[in-house]
C-alpha cells in the first residue's frame, strides 16, 4: 500500500505562508487563478539581474501595482489601488514611482486586473513595502517548477484564517517588577509574522469587566524608551495600574508600526525628520492610515474566559473591535504617556487625524506641574 503523507490540514495557509518567506527574500512567487497565473515580486531590493530576467519573460507587458495612498502621493484623487504599465522593468522609474518623495505620476493609471490586489496583500502580510511587479504568464512563457506557487483564493482567505487558528502553545509565571504575580500566556496566531503574548497581571476576577490593553509591538518605545511615541510610558503605567487594581490582561499584539512592521516604521520616521507628520510618511509609502486588526485580539481574550472588559486606550477603534467581537466593552479609563518635545505632534496628530481621545492640553499643564 502507498501511504501519502500530507503535509498540513490547511495547504491553502501553508502556500501563503511561503509566499511571504520568499517576498521577504525578495524572490518572486507565482500567483494562479482558475488557469491563468501571473508571477509577482515586491519591488524591494529588486536588483539588476532580477530585472533582467523579469524584462525577459515580460516581453513589454509588466506592470506596477501602486496602492492608492501611494497615488494620492503621486497626485491622484484615489480610493483604490491602481496599475501603471512597465514597457521596460526600469528600476529607477520604478523606484521613483513606488518610494520617491514628491514624484507625480508619468503615465496614465488602469484599474487593477486580476492578480493585482492579491500581489499587493501579499506584500503587506510580508511586511515589505505595499509595491509589487507583475507580470501575467501568457502561453509560451515558462518559470522555474521550484517557484513557489499560491492561489488567489489562500491570499484573500488568509488574514481570516490565521485569526480564527489562534492557539496557547506555552505560558509560565514571569514576575514582573512591581507585578510580581504575573503570567505569559504565548498564542499562535493573529497577524504579523510572530507570536502573540496575553500577560495575566495579578487575579483578574472573569466574572466582573476585566482590566484589559491591547498594546501595538513599539520595539523603539516600549524598549529603548524613544521619546518619538508615548508607548514605553503605557506599556509600564498599564502593568502598574493592573497590579494596584485587581490585575487585568495585557495583550502585546505583533503589530509593530501600526502593523507595518519595523523597517517601514524606521523607513516613516526618515520622512518624519524631513517634517512629515506621522500619517502622511505612512502615505508616501503607500499605506493607509492603519493596518491593524484587533478582531483576533477579542479572540485571544476569549480562549482566556474573558467576557467583558474594561478597556485602557485612548483610540476609538479598538473599542470598536472589541465590540464588534462581541465582548462586552467599558471604554471609560485612559492611559496616557508623558509628553515630550519629540512626541507631542505625534500625540496631536493621532487625536486630530484618528480621532484618539487624547487631552494634550490638560497633559502638558499636568506635566508642568510635577
Ligand atoms: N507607522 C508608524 N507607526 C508608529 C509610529 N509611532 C508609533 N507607531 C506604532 O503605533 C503603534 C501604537 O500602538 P498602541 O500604543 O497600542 O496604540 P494606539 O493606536 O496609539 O492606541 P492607545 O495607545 O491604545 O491609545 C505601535 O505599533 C507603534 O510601533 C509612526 O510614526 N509611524
Ligand atoms: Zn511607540
Amino acid at each position: 500500500m502507498r501511504v501519502v503523507l500530507s503535509l498540513s490540514d490547511d495547504p491553502a495557509t501553508t502556500q501563503v505562508e511561503r509566499a511571504i518567506m520568499e517576498f521577504r527574500s525578495a524572490r518572486p512567487v507565482v500567483i494562479d487563478q482558475g488557469a491563468e497565473s501571473a508571477l509577482v515580486i515586491g519591488i524591494e531590493d529588486l536588483d539588476e539581474a532580477m530585472s533582467a530576467k523579469l524584462e525577459a519573460i515580460a516581453g513589454g507587458h509588466a506592470h506596477l501595482v501602486l496602492p492608492p495612498a501611494r497615488l494620492r502621493r503621486l497626485g491622484l484623487d484615489r480610493q483604490v489601488a491602481g496599475v501603471v504599465a512597465l514597457p521596460v522593468v526600469d528600476r529607477a522609474r520604478i523606484e521613483t514611482l513606488a518610494l520617491k518623495v514628491d514624484s507625480r505620476i508619468d503615465a496614465p493609471v488602469r484599474a487593477v486586473g486580476a492578480f493585482d490586489e492579491d500581489a499587493l496583500e501579499l506584500a503587506r502580510l510580508s511586511l515589505v513595502l505595499p509595491a509589487v511587479i507583475v507580470v501575467p504568464l501568457g502561453g509560451g512563457i515558462e518559470v522555474d517548477p521550484s517557484l513557489t506557487r499560491v492561489p488567489t483564493a489562500a491570499i484573500r482567505d488568509y488574514r481570516r484564517a490565521k485569526a480564527a487558528d489562534l492557539k496557547i502553545v506555552s505560558r509560565a509565571p514571569v514576575p514582573l517588577e512591581g507585578a510580581p504575580t504575573s503570567e505569559f500566556v504565548v498564542f499562535r496566531g493573529g497577524e504579523g509574522l510572530r507570536d502573540q503574548v496575553a500577560i495575566i497581571v495579578g487575579s483578574p476576577d472573569l466574572a466582573k469587566p476585566v482590566t484589559v490593553r491591547l498594546h501595538s509591538a513599539c520595539l523603539t518605545g516600549d524598549l529603548f524608551g524613544s521619546l518619538k511615541c508615548d508607548c514605553g510610558d503605557q506599556l509600564r503605567e498599564t502593568v502598574r495600574f493592573m497590579a494596584q487594581n485587581e490585575g487585568g490582561i495585557l495583550l502585546y499584539l505583533d503589530q509593530e508600526g501600526r502593523g507595518n512592521g519595523i523597517a517601514n516604521k524606521i523607513r516613516a520616521y526618515k520622512l518624519q525628520a524631513q517634517g512629515y507628520d506621522t500619517y502622511d510618511a505612512d502615505e508616501v509609502l503607500g499605506f493607509d492610515a492603519d493596518q491593524r486588526h484587533f478582531e483576533y485580539a477579542a479572540g485571544m481574550l476569549k480562549q482566556l474566559g474573558v467576557t467583558a472588559v474594561r478597556i485602557l486606550t485612548n483610540n476609538p477603534a479598538k473599542i470598536d473591535a472589541l465590540t464588534k467581537a462581541g465582548l462586552d466593552v467599558i471604554s471609560d479609563h485612559r492611559v496616557l504617556g508623558r509628553p515630550t518635545a519629540e512626541n507631542v505632534s505625534y500625540l496631536a496628530s493621532k487625536r486630530d487625524r484618528a480621532g484618539h481621545y487624547i487631552d494634550i492640553e490638560g497633559l502638558l499643564a499636568s506635566s508642568i506641574k510635577d
